[in-house]
């Protein structure tokens, strides 16, 4: 059974505010009850679905001399390949039986954040297979739409003006990373082998999944709830920037991934906000005594990802 709910996102697009209001008030629960929710009627069209999975094929199956020259390590700026064991989302749990590829909003060279360096600002690797750019920049572009369309249900939820979170969602901070899990035989492998135990940096996550069980949720209560497959839905989960934003209204939920039994891919797109965006729960909880301080998006963030790679420094 599946107990997180499954949301049609199809009231939100209404000319009618009664009806947006009512799939925010959905939206709003699930966000407050278990923080990851499905959506439905999300208006990006299946095929753009199914063929950013055949893109992160044709990635992973380079050779691995080629998916080197494009890793992480050589980016300032979170984009590029993390290969199988290079990463570790719960720290003390140990190494991520997954291989992952990054890309980042999209920056020319010469783009004046880029040349003076700004964090999260850097320009993209592309693999040398044609018209991969472009079908990985479509289905960014989508999810970007998207997330901002969730985010206005958001606000209409919180009781703030329907547009609050849009004058930052300009040209946020976002990232399409697609994910490869290799079959796993291993009968004493750790509970959360896949992606150790965690809760994502930004806003929102949009994870397109392959129909490969893995994904678990951890309730409130404490128990692991599998997130399995929903042909046509998305997986979409509350990060810590959006529960710091509401002042923990929005919570922000561990989950992990099980080492599949066959190989599994899935698709996430991280979301969060413009990197000069300042994130204060008195704008969005006026009537709270606020319990976090003011910071930037993009400050919160480099601070997150800098534990994560902890491990890695010297
Ligand atoms: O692969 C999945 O199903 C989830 C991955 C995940 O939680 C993450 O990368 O943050
Ligand atoms: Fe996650």
């Amino acid at each position: 059974m599946n107990e997180l709910p499954v949301i049609s996102l199809q009231g939100l697009r209404s000319p009618d505010l009664d009806e947006r209001q009512a799939t925010a008030a959905e939206l709003g629960r699930a966000c407050r009850d278990i923080g990851f929710f499905y959506v439905s009627d999300h208006g990006i069209p299946a095929e753009v679905c199914e063929g950013v999975f055949d893109l992160a094929r044709q990635l992973f199956q380079l050779p691995a001399e080629q998916k080197q020259q494009m890793s992480i390590k050589r980016s300032p700026h979170n984009r590029g390949y993390v290969a199988l064991a290079d990463e570790r989302l719960n720290p003390q749990a140990g190494a991520d039986r997954k291989e992952a590829f990054n890309i980042g909003t999209d920056f020319p060279e010469d783009h004046p954040d880029v040349l003076v360096g700004k964090p999260f600002r850097g320009v993209n690797f592309w693999p040398p297979i044609e018209g991969w750019r472009a079908g990985a920049l479509d289905y960014f572009a989508e999810c970007l739409e998207l997330g901002r369309l969730i985010h206005r249900g958001f606000s209409l939820d919180l009781g703030l003006p329907e547009d609050f979170f849009q004058p930052h969602l300009k040209q946020p901070i976002a990232t399409l990373r697609m994910l490869r899990y290799p079959p796993c035989t291993d009968a004493n492998a750790r509970e959360d082998a896949g992606a150790g135990t965690h809760t994502d940096y930004g806003n929102i996550t949009i994870l397109a999944t392959d129909g490969v069980a893995g994904l678990q949720v951890r309730s409130r209560q404490g128990q692991w709830l599998d997130a399995p497959h929903v042909p046509g839905a998305f997986v979409c989960n509350i990060g810590d920037c959006l529960m710091r934003w509401t002042n923990d209204t929005y919570l922000s939920t561990p989950h992990r991934v099980k080492a599949p039994e066959r190989e599994r891919y899935s698709v996430a797109f991280f979301l969060e906000v413009d990197p000069d965006a300042v994130v204060d729960p008195r704008d969005v909880k006026p009537n709270e005594a606020p319990k976090y301080e003011p910071i930037t998006c993009s400050d919160y963030l480099a601070g997150r990802l800098n534990a994560t790679y902890e491990h890695r420094k010297g």
